[in-house]
């Protein structure tokens, strides 16, 4: 029974927008995830049809249950699996049985179809999201694009070279191409699992939508930098940004959120991170002045938004406008005040800022009203062959979406300082043109066969890597980095509400003024290399 009230108090939460379903049911810490998430998302997919069956038979009112508690029941003894729970709400369940089961025989009779899928709204049928395609980035402080590569064709996948065009990203089962903007970015036919994949596991590749791959990549920090990522968990685009940073430097990441920062520990060793240092802390209340920021000189800013680019959560967009537009108010206001905060750093050259929103509000007038109230920094042009700009006046900045990039909707805008400008004149153009000469040029990708998501969020496994790989394999390189597990910043310290992060990591302890919880690479890592076994 317990999977059934934490199923229907999720989609409660979520019909309030007090969260993401997917984020609701990884903080719900219910024992079987993957079952909870499944039968969350079957039970939202099925609501309207359910809803009619409750409403025609009178299903509250005879029973007393909850409207989502009822939807939950109803569709797992309808459509789903068949009711898993015994004692006295099965017998409950059970009375009513024929009589739903009528409801719903008589609702395909008047629709004329037979399947229950063929009752759903043609856009819950359909969801463009199933579409997108499965991209997978390379985790090159792991492995590299051609050893990927090598692996997907022993498993059956087929390459289909570099893709040159958006159509070339339209791939039918099993194959897969490199990407055309991102080098180190491969790309599937929709719906391709690698969640149980040992590459996957083993955190060689990381499933994140290809435009969540563009704000690390633009921001393209030099090894041995210190780097910011403002609002990090669960911490894709922190991988990101060690990965192009090798590894060297130091990257601090914040979030307010410990559990998310709980699971970004550990995504970040699966990732082979080392240069992080993780705090639990308010980015707004980092001191920009705080001697360990004094050689900051890039920002990653990627703070919440409304997720409306998020094709998934497209259809849950509140009949209640006036309600929305306040939200969306209050997001914007909190974006500016990040960003505002984020230049004051005394050494920032560079900013990217990015949302995964399609609203002009928390993208284009964000940038414009910061941009009014720093005079000292200017918008550089990004690359000009991607296929969508911010809006006018803002068309430096990138846009992306289903119908134009195959990906989510998102922004991205990279923000320079001034005085920077005439001193990295000659590296902006190489990040913005196609002529682009950087390790990120895209013609980069035309030497080397092979290659997003809700912004995939990586879920955390303790799993193992095979045995028996050859030298070139992933795993060798793996074991290597494991040696290099110990270069981290001396640990500050933590008070005891990072419970949950030292779950998953080692923590001590802060010192009483010091508002931030913070983890380092070198604690942390022991705690995972305890729960995730060697591979050899
Ligand atoms: C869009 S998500 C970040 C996703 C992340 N950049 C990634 O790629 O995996 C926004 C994050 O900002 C965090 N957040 C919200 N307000 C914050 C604040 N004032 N300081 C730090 N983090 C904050 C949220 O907890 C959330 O994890």
């Amino acid at each position: 029974m317990a999977l059934y009230v934490k199923a229907a108090d999720i989609l409660e939460k979520a019909e309030r927008k007090q969260g993401a379903l997917k984020t609701l049911v990884y903080d719900s810490k219910f024992s079987n995830i993957k079952q909870l998430f499944a039968l969350v998302c079957e039970t939202q997919k099925f609501s309207s049809v359910l809803l009619e069956i409750i409403e025609y038979t009178k299903l509250l009112k005879q029973t007393r249950l909850s409207p989502h508690l009822a939807m939950v029941l109803v569709y797992d003894l309808l459509i789903g699996q068949g009711l898993k729970c015994g004692g006295s709400w099965k017998v409950m369940m059970m009375k009513h049985r024929s009589r739903l089961q009528a409801a719903l025989a008589r609702m395909k009779v008047k629709k004329k179809v037979s399947r229950n899928e063929d009752l759903l709204p043609a856009d819950v049928q359909n969801p463009a999201g199933e579409h997108l395609p499965r991209y997978v980035r390379v985790n090159t402080l792991k492995t590299t694009v051609e050893d990927v590569g090598v692996y997907l064709k022993r498993d059956g996948f087929t390459f289909q070279g570099n893709a040159s065009r958006l159509e070339d990203l339209t791939l039918k089962e099993n194959h897969f191409v490199r990407d055309m903007h991102l080098p180190e970015l491969l790309a599937l036919a929709p719906k391709t699992d690698f969640h149980d994949h040992f590459l996957y596991k083993g955190g060689h590749i990381i499933l994140q939508d290809k435009a969540s791959c563009l704000p690390a990549y633009l921001l393209n920090p030099p090894p041995g930098c210190h780097v910011i990522d403002a609002c990090a968990a669960p911490g894709n685009k922190t991988s990101h940004l060690a990965a192009i940073m090798k590894n060297k430097g130091k990257l601090f990441a914040f979030d307010l959120d410990a559990k998310r920062l709980a699971t970004m520990s550990t995504l970040l060793l699966r990732a082979g991170v080392t240069c992080h240092q993780l705090a639990h802390q308010d980015f707004l209340k980092v001191d920009s002045d705080g001697a360990q920021y004094k050689d900051v000189e890039y920002i990653l800013l990627d703070p919440s938004c409304s997720g409306s680019g998020m094709v998934c959560l497209r259809e849950s967009t509140s009949s209640n406008q006036e309600k929305d537009q306040a939200r969306l108010a209050s997001l914007a206001s909190f974006q500016l005040r990040c960003l505002n905060h984020a230049l004051r750093f005394p050494r920032l050259k560079r900013l990217v800022y990015s949302t995964c929103s399609i609203h002009r509000q928390e993208n284009e007038d964000v940038i414009g009203a910061c941009l009014q109230q720093n005079p000292g920094f200017r918008l550089v042009p990004l690359l000009a062959e991607w296929p969508e700009r911010g809006l006018e006046p803002y068309t430096q900045c990138l846009r992306a979406s289903i119908a134009t990039t195959r990906t989510h909707g998102f922004f991205v805008a990279l923000l320079e300082k001034h005085s920077e400008a005439a001193n990295t004149k000659q590296e902006a153009v190489k990040i913005s043109g196609p002529e682009a000469t950087t390790t990120h040029s895209p013609d980069a990708c035309e030497e080397k066969p092979e290659d997003p998501q809700s912004e995939d969020e990586q879920t955390p496994a303790a799993d193992v890597m095979p045995c028996g790989q050859t030298d070139s394999t992933p795993g060798k390189k793996r074991k290597r980095k494991k040696k290099n597990t110990t270069a981290a910043a001396p640990a500050p310290v933590v008070p005891a509400v990072m419970a949950e992060v030292a779950a998953a990591a080692v923590v001590t302890a802060a010192p009483v003024a010091a508002p931030a919880a913070v983890v380092t690479a070198e604690v942390a890592a022991p705690a995972v290399e305890a729960a995730v076994p060697p591979a050899e």
